[in-house]
Formats: structure tokens, sequence, C-alpha cells
């Protein structure tokens, strides 16, 4: 199993080289040179097996053969045992067709746990076969950062630098960023919005120099290791809901596309979803694009859903490659536009290819607020504001036979101050939170600017002081 740039101009890579490469050389993101197939029966193999086990069967077709088979099988164990819930991504119903996928039941209490506890392990095991260290920087609107510092908390092989937009995350995501003493953590507010961040470790990926002098790596879902992990979920709640016999639809709470392309994953690789409903908030450049065909960025707008408040919806590349027919040439060209003029318009045929596959809707802040006071009193189900927003497409959408998933991304005790206002309810956090709003803060302030970040990495990064990345 090789995998392909969606810009063409970077060498396949094997599935090993591509957990440590993140973004590609040429600026792309790696896919799957073809999608492993599974039958109808090989899904119904899978009902009833742990979420581990059955993790393991799905992930294994991407690997390759590149890591040993019972190496794999042990880290998907060990990554789902970090989980407070038995069935790690449970599903709640909350209406006569209606489903919630609950992914909050990892570490940092957002569905990020679910593929960032994997990738941890998988970027651990790769690094020590090899000798080598890396120097992990990515970029927050909130819930990455946490979950990926919780995963690679004390790893011997990275350090890890978060960038997350100064102001603009939830007291709780912030002291999951800030609060950890390991010594291999970097906690970076940056003064900006989360696509600056998001901006500016793409710039450190594109500097060749940098990126190879400090063994760079990605956390984001620029790194292919994050799709694979999040396309099991998809499988897991369509078979419990009578798949591969009986269609499912999904609503995924959008912004920087990754999870809803691993819904996508699931469908090309054989899982019959009837639906992916991509659902923003007023930040909906996804939504303007599916009904125009103009992916165009405006200003970002803080909303209740800070973690989506993105313009520039990174995996949106890798949809954009399937819908052109895989031409790496003229995704670049389009992306190339993207960056000179801030927008690019999708080819008449690659938006109805998406069309076919995909919906979208937005939740405004009113409606946001005004699903979850209304599914609380209908269904006594206290949602967070991202799920909210999901729910709030939701009941928008056509009605439909096959039954709804609606996915929870993150715990409402993440965003106390936007569930109590909208619900009256002040929902506490977890025992496992333990001491997190009593805990010291340890961050640095930096500007906006990619060459002080990158300077102030390169000064710490032992990959750097010991040489010994490649
Ligand atoms: C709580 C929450 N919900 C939804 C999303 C959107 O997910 P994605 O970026 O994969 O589209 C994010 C982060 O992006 C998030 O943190
Ligand atoms: N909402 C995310 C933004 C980064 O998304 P990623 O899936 O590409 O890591 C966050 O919480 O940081």
């Amino acid at each position: 199993m090789k995998y392909v740039s969606t810009r063409g101009q970077a060498p396949a890579l094997g599935f090993c080289d591509v957990l440590l490469a993140g973004l590609a050389r040429d600026g792309g993101l790696y896919v799957p040179e073809s999608w492993p197939q599974f039958s109808a029966e090989d899904f119904a193999d899978l009902a009833g097996l742990s979420y581990d086990e059955a993790a393991y069967r799905l992930i294994l077709p991407f690997v390759g053969g590149e890591i040993a088979a019972s190496d794999l099988r042990a880290m998907c164990a060990e990554a789902y045992a970090t989980f407070r819930h038995e069935a790690v991504a449970p599903l709640v119903q909350i209406g006569p067709n209606g489903f919630v996928l609950e992914l909050f039941h990892g570490p940092t209490l957002a569905f990020k746990d679910v593929a960032m506890q994997l990738l941890a392990r998988l970027m651990d095991h790769v690094l020590a076969a090899r000798g080598r260290r890396a120097t992990i920087v990515g970029a927050t609107s909130g819930d990455t950062g946490g979950a990926a510092i919780e995963a690679f908390r004390g790893r011997a092989a990275t350090d890890i630098f978060i960038l997350f937009p100064k102001g603009r995350v939830s007291p709780v995501q912030q002291r999951q960023m800030t609060t950890v003493a390991d010594p291999n953590v970097h906690a970076i507010a940056v003064e900006g919005t989360f696509d600056d961040c998001q901006a500016i470790v793409k710039a450190l990926f594109n500097d060749h120099s940098f990126r190879d002098r400090v063994a760079l790596s990605g956390i984001n879902s620029i790194n292919w290791g994050r799709i694979v992990a999040q396309l099991v979920y998809y499988v897991t709640a369509a078979l419990s809901l009578g798949a591969p016999a009986r269609k499912v639809s999904f609503t995924v709470p959008t912004g920087n596309f990754g999870d809803v392309f691993a819904g996508y994953v699931a469908k090309r690789i054989g899982l019959p979803i009837e639906r992916l409903v991509i659902a923003t908030n007023t930040n909906d450049i996804l939504v303007r694009t599916l009904e125009s065909g103009r992916y165009e960025t405006s200003g970002v707008v803080p909303t209740a859903s800070p973690s989506m408040d993105i313009q520039v919806s990174s995996n949106f590349e890798r949809l954009l490659f399937e819908a052109v027919g895989r031409d790496g040439t003229l995704v670049r060209n389009l992306m190339a536009s993207l960056a000179q003029s801030g927008g690019f318009t999708l080819p008449e045929a690659a938006l109805e290819r998406i069309r076919t596959e995909f919906s979208a809707g937005r939740a405004s802040e009113d409606e946001t607020a005004a699903i979850m006071r209304a599914t609380l009193e209908r269904s006594g189900y206290l949602a967070d504001p991202h799920t909210a927003v999901g729910l709030s497409v939701a009941s928008a959408a056509a009605p439909s036979r096959a039954p709804m998933v609606m996915l929870s991304t993150a715990h409402p005790a993440k965003f106390p101050d936007a569930v109590e206002a909208a619900t009256g309810i002040r929902p506490a956090l977890p025992a496992s939170a333990g001491d997190l709003m009593q805990r010291a803060e340890r961050f640095t302030v930096l500007a906006n600017d990619a060459a002080a970040i990158a300077a102030f990495v390169e000064a710490r990064s032992r990959a750097v002081e010991e040489k010994i990345y490649s």
C-alpha cells in the first residue's frame, strides 16, 4: 500500500513514512493510492467485536504490512484502554430514527482522543524502530492540542509544540494544554486565529530546510494516521444499526473536514452510507462551497463552538483530489489560487460529484442554543455546542428511512459557559479531569509570525540538539 500526494509532485510513500511526514513535500496531503475494499461479509464479521479489535482489523490493510500485525493489535488495545466507556464510542438514541455517537469518552473529552491515542503509539513505534526523534508542531482551535499533548506527553522520541489562538479557546481546553509539566510539551498562544496557526504549521512544513533540520512531524488531520483511525467509529456505529444490511446516514460537526472525510473513506472502503451531512457554525465556507461551487475564505467569526471557527478547511483538499479524478496538477493550481486570491471555483463535474455524496447546512448561534434546549427538553440529552451544531443541521435535513447518526464531538463540560447560557445547566467535568482548573499554567505567547515560531521550536527541539533525526 503506497500513499500519493494530492498535489502530485511528492514521492509516493509507505504507511510509516506517511505517519512521520505529516504534510507531503509538495504541500499536498497523502491519500492511499487505492482504497482497500471490505465486502458485506467482511463488515458482518466485525459486528459484535470490541472497538479495539474492530479498529485493528479495519486499519490493518492501510498499514500495508509495514507494522507487524501483533504490534498493531497491541497498540489498538492500549490506545482504547484509555477510554472511560467500555464501548469507546457508544450510541445513544435521542429520537425515533436519531442517534448520538458519543466520541468524547477519551482522556481529554473530545473526539480527537480516538485518533490521537493511537497515532502517538504508532509514531513512537516507528521512531523507536528507526532509532530517531521527531519534532511535532501542531495547530489547534482547542481540542486537537489537548488530545495531542495528552497522547505525546513524556514520550522520549518526540517534542511537541502546539499553537493555539490566544483568547479563542475555552478555559478547559486551554488548561488541558497549559497545565502539563512534561518537558517535551510546549504550548504556544499565538496572537491570531486558528487559521493563522494552521497557516504557520503549513509554512514550516513547506520550509524544507527547517523541516529536515528539526525532523518535523504533524499531528493535525493533515496526517493520514488521524483519518484512518477516525474511520473506525463510522463502521462500528453503522454495524450497531444494522449495516451492512441497512444504510446509515451521518451528520458531522465540521471545521477542518478531517472527521467527515473519515466518513467518506468509510464509504469508499464499502460501508453502506446513505448521506454524509456537513454541519458548520456561522464559519460556513463548506456550506457556501456546496451551494455555489466557489470555495472562498472570509473572516473568522468567534462562536459558541470555537473549535469549528475555521475558514481554511485543510482536508477539503483530499476530497477535491477525489472529486477531480485524482488530478494532482489541477489540485495544485486550485490551491495556488486559494493562496493567492483567497478562493477558487470548483469544476462543475467535481461539484456534482461532491453533491452526490454530501449535503451541508449551517447553524446560527441562536439555532445552536435553541437545539441544545430542545434536545434537553425532548430527550433529556445535554449536548455540547459543537454537537448541537450537528443536531440543528440534522433536524433540518430531509427525512430519510436510514437512521441518522449525529456525531457528538465533545463533552459538554468543555464548554460550560455556552451550555449554561443555552440550557441553565452547568455541566461538571468528570472526576477523571481531577484538579485541572486549579493547576498552574505554563505557556509562551508568540506573535503571528512563522519565523519567530520556527526559531522558538528550533531552539527547544531535542532532535536538533542531539542530531538524531534521520
Ligand atoms: C469539538 C469539535 N467538533 C468538531 C470539530 C470539527 O472536526 P473537523 O476539524 O475534523 O472537521 C472539531 C475540530 O475541528 C472539534 O474540536
Ligand atoms: N478543531 C480542531 C482544529 C484542528 O483540526 P485537526 O483535526 O486538523 O487537528 C482543534 O480542535 O484543534
